[in-house]
């Protein structure tokens, strides 16, 4: 069953619905499930270890081994900040990020319900994700970009995967508006995190670390946040988890923004369930370039029921965040990604994070989807000869 997060206006799970046709709300889809924690033992770490929460067909699974991400415990950087740190690294999954997972079971539901042709409009990691499960399902995919804002790999993915990509003279919300109209006129199935089965893929996140935790919460979970499924995915997952009797507490949801993308951070800051959508946004985290966020209503209630937090950070933040984890951790993140460091530095130095919290970032997208940002933040190549005696010289003087 779908239901209405506002209203609670119910819906059957075979119709193509992405918003509630009686008050305009975001939906979600009702799981109940009742099998005891064991029954996940011995299966293979993908998010299909926890099947019985995954609302779709068994029989039509789209996959390829996404989930069973890195859980790296931090040491050096959870010192330097006072807190016990792990970080949940996304860029693992198969197409680099933490879509995968949502776009396995949207996939799987579209093979369900027997559409032809998917879509989305992206700020780039979900059209590369959809691209792939579109030609492992065999699926006509369009997708549409904000020009010239997307970073170098994922289009490269996206193009290469066979997706027919259309390039929005516009901003990423312009060409949501424009791809939710053709989906509404079913040309398409949309495969945004409108979609309510791309969530329940990306629940499985918060399963995974609590179930890496050996069956606690952190006392705190921090993400980036742009379109806001993630954070209201990962929610809904611990919730589920929690109702399901498998943990007895919940982490404080804490969700950071770009300075220039903020919508949800200044809701928070008001104490507010409405935001103000950000007509231009702004920031070099093109993943979260994004103002006005369709999941906001959900996140927010995230935060508040968790008692949790959002923030605000630069660009400056989050590049220097992105080169800290790579260097001191060796984990390489694109800058959206870097966010979550650079937000729980920032909340440690206000006091808002305590020392000795056990704190779980999730970092979104791995380096190599925005190469161009990594190269300009890094020295040139020294060019030599391949001659031993000059390569003498450099090592000494440089050590
Ligand atoms: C790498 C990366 N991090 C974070 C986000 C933000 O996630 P959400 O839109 O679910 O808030 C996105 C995309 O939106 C992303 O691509
Ligand atoms: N960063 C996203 C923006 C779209 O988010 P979605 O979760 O609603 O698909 C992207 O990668 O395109």
């Amino acid at each position: 069953m779908i239901e209405c997060v506002s209203c609670k206006a119910k819906y059957d799970s075979d119709e193509i619905i992405y918003t509630c046709e009686k008050c305009g709300a975001v939906l979600e889809v009702v799981v109940d499930v009742d099998v005891s924690k064991e029954t996940f033992d011995c299966r293979k770490d993908t998010l299909w270890k926890y099947k019985e929460f995954m609302p779709v067909d068994e029989s039509k699974i789209v996959s390829l081994d996404e989930g069973g991400t890195p859980f790296c415990k931090c040491e050096k950087l959870g010192k330097d900040l006072g807190v016990e740190l792990y970080v949940k690294v996304e860029g693992s999954n198969p197409t680099g990020s933490f879509k995968d997972r949502g776009m396995s079971v949207g996939m799987t539901k579209a093979m369900e319900l027997g559409v032809d042709t998917v879509g989305c409009a992206s700020t780039g990691n979900t059209s590369a994700s959809l691209a792939a499960y579109a030609a492992r399902a065999g699926l006509r995919c369009i997708v549409l970009l904000p020009s010239g804002k997307v970073a170098l790999g994922k289009l490269a993915q996206a193009m290469f995967h066979g997706a027919e990509v259309l390039s929005v003279n516009g901003n990423f919300d312009e060409a949501l508006d424009a791809v939710t109209q053709l989906a509404l006129e079913k040309h398409l199935y949309l495969l945004n995190s409108i979609n309510p089965y791309r969530l329940e893929g990306q629940k499985s996140i918060g399963f995974e670390i609590v179930h890496e935790l050996g069956w606690n919460s952190p006392d705190r979970i921090i993400l980036p946040v742009g379109n806001a499924g993630n954070i209201s995915a990962i929610w809904k997952g611990i919730t589920e988890f929690h109702n399901a009797g498998y943990i007895s507490n919940k982490p404080m949801m804490t969700g950071i923004q770009a300075e220039g993308a903020s919508p949800i951070a200044d809701a928070f800051r008001k104490n507010a369930m409405d935001i103000i959508p950000v007509k231009n946004p702004e920031t070099i985290a093109t993943a979260i370039r994004i103002g006005a966020p369709v999941s906001s209503i959900k996140a927010l209630r995230a935060i508040y029921d968790s008692n949790g937090y959002s923030e605000t950070v630069t660009d400056d933040e989050i590049l220097a965040a992105q080169l800290e984890l790579a260097r001191k951790e060796g984990i390489g993140v694109e800058p959206a990604s870097a966010a979550s460091i650079a937000g729980l530095k920032k909340l440690v130095n206000d006091g808002i994070v305590d020392k000795g919290e056990q704190v779980v970032c999730v970092v979104t997208g791995h380096l190599l989807k925005d190469p161009n940002t990594a190269i300009e933040a890094s020295t040139e190549p020294i060019e030599i000869e391949a001659d031993v005696e000059q390569l003498k010289n450099i090592l000494l003087k440089n050590k």
